[in-house]
């Protein structure tokens, strides 16, 4: 077992942040505290959640164990959990952050993302993470409350998830803390390298989710892991294509969160911050880029705060 760390990129506001974390989406109620407790033992410090993943609990109860045990600090962590879409009325932001923060049992989030810009109707009962009824909540606003947050010390970072460069620069020409990071879907077939520079211009990093895109093994797909580049590119670095897809990931720039609930792959997914692609094998993986977006939100398109109806 490793007990390495992963390196850090310094945030605009001077927080270090690991380039590698763990994913929780689907990482279900008797999977996601083993997940965490693994990750913690392998030498993961940056672990994802949101609200609407109903996983804190679970996430917290592994770090709470953790630390008991003596294997980290609660400095040493990186925890990132979201605000979610009903919680986008000003007026219950604090009341959102509270919940995440209780259902970890901590006293402070290290990240706290704007979950997506688009808001939905809160009915009063936090456990309905979506009516379908969509709100005209500007996220502006929420952004406001959001920075209330960190003055109340219950949060360390602001970010955002989902937002395209038009509502980052909202963001930015509105704010007053400034959000350090922006969590979107990045592989390489999805490989944002212009939201990437974007971001990279503002002094926001980009967080990619859904690195892997998924892995549907029967089908042999997405090609970045099963077909026959791929595969010669591992051999070549005696890596996984998982390894050479995270590694090429963060070489563009970006922070990966892999989800997984099997020690064997959360292992296999740390372990890519230790070599590097040559520039020709960059372009080699920048070529399965094809622009297509595997989580494209399509419910909520008709909206005025869509995100992906402009090019980045
Ligand atoms: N902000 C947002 O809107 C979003 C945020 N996210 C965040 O990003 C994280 C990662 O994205 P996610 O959507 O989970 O997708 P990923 O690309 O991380 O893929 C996860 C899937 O890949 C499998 N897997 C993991 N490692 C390997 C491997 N080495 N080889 C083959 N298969 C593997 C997992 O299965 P198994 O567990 O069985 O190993 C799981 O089915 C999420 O968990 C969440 O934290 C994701 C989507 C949207
Ligand atoms: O973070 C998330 C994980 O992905 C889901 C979609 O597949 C999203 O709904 C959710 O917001």
């Amino acid at each position: 077992m490793t007990s390495k760390l992963a390196p850090c990129i310094k945030l605009s506001n001077g927080q270090q942040m690991p380039v590698v974390g763990l994913g929780t989406w689907r990482s279900y109620e008797n999977e996601a505290e083993q997940a965490v407790k693994d990750a913690i033992d392998i030498g993961y410090r940056h672990i994802d959640t949101a609200f609407v993943y109903e996983n804190e609990h679970e996430v917290g109860r592994a770090i709470k164990a953790k630390i008991a045990e003596g294997k980290v600090k609660r400095e040493d962590l990186f925890v990132v959990t979201k605000l979610g879409g009903i919680h986008h009325d000003p007026q219950i932001v604090e009341h959102a952050c509270r919940k995440s923060l209780s259902n970890l049992d901590l006293d402070y989030i290290d990240l706290y993302l704007m979950h997506f810009p688009v808001g939905q109707v809160y009915k009063g009962d936090d456990n309905v993470h979506g009516s379908g009824e969509l709100s005209d909540t500007d996220y502006v606003d929420t952004w406001k409350a959001m920075e209330k947050l960190f003055d109340l010390g219950l949060v360390k970072g602001l970010g955002i998830s989902n937002f395209n460069a038009e509502q980052t620069e909202r963001i930015l020409q509105n704010c007053r803390i400034r959000p350090v990071v922006n969590q979107v879907e990045c592989h390489p077939a999805f490989n944002q390298k212009k939201l990437i520079e974007f971001s990279r211009q503002k002094d926001i990093v980009i967080t990619a989710y859904a690195p892997l895109a998924r892995p549907k093994p029967a089908q042999k797909w997405p090609a970045f892991l099963y077909d026959e580049t791929a595969q010669d590119l591992a051999k070549r670095y005696n890596r996984t294509p998982a390894q050479i897809c995270l590694r090429y990931l963060i070489q563009l720039g970006t922070i990966v969160i892999p989800k997984s609930v099997r020690k064997e792959r959360i292992a296999e997914n740390f372990d890519c911050f230790d070599f590097e692609l040559s520039p020709e094998d960059m372009q080699l993986m920048d070529r399965y880029n094809s622009n297509t977006r595997l989580i494209p939100f399509t419910g909520m398109s008709h909206h005025k705060y869509f995100p992906f109806n402009t090019e980045f």
